[in-house]
């Protein structure tokens, strides 16, 4: 079975609901393997990220999807703590041709959430993956995603840790769309799910 990878780190709860949309949607395409995992602190020790079993278990996806909150302008610490681990798989560049996507939130409509999406990015490309975006026009796109205009991942904006719903349904939107294109990638198209098939299983 086709395995799907999400790591992300949440620590009052509002990154953790974006990653569990992002399983819905990726359960609305087909039946995958996932791999979800919630970064502990306890997984860091004297500022280093040691469980590798998990680089292990990523290295067999077709895709891996990021997640963070924003802190101070960029991916949480907990979060880099992982990623700086990952430089032994960069050394034989063993995530190669993977998948890779985004999501994160922040306290301010723009609080700079942007940047930790750059920075997914850029990580992903140290590691030779294929980034995967939003193909979703602000102001143009009639399903009720991407109301904050970004196309780099999924971002969203909090102010009370309750996630709004077009966040949501963005994140729930991206798991579609990585899973459709893990699918393409193997040569098994998967059509576009009508928006009735992946938005009623929302929230
Ligand atoms: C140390 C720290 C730094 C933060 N920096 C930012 C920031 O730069 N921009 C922003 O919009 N929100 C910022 N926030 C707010 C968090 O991104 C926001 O509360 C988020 O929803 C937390 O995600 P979580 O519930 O998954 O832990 C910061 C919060 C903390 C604790």
């Amino acid at each position: 079975m086709l395995k799907i990878g999400i790591v992300y780190f949440s620590h009052t709860g509002t990154t953790d609901k974006l990653a569990r949309a992002i399983v819905r949607g990726i359960a609305a395409v087909g039946s995958f393997s996932l791999v979800s995992h919630r970064i502990s602190a306890d997984e860091i020790v004297r500022g280093r990220y040691t469980n590798l079993d998990l680089l292990e278990d990523l290295a067999g996806c077709e895709a891996v999807v990021f997640g963070s909150p924003t802190y101070m302008g960029n991916a949480s610490a907990q979060f880099k703590a992982f990623a700086d681990a990952t430089s032994e798989i960069w050394t034989g560049q063993r995530w190669a041709d993977k998948l890779a996507a985004g999501f994160t939130c922040g306290g301010a409509p723009n609080g700079d959430q942007s940047s930790t999406l750059q920075y997914f990015a850029t990580l992903a490309s140290q590691h030779g993956m294929l980034w995967l975006g939003l193909d979703s026009a602000y102001g143009y796109d009639g399903r009720g995603i991407n109301r904050l205009g970004s196309q780099l991942g999924v971002t969203a904006w909090t102010a009370n840790g309750e996630v709004d719903p077009a966040d949501l349904l963005t994140a729930q939107y991206l798991g579609t769309r990585v899973a459709r294109q893990v699918l393409g990638l193997r040569g098994e198209y998967a059509p576009a799910a009508e928006p009735s098939v992946w938005q009623e299983t929302a929230s």
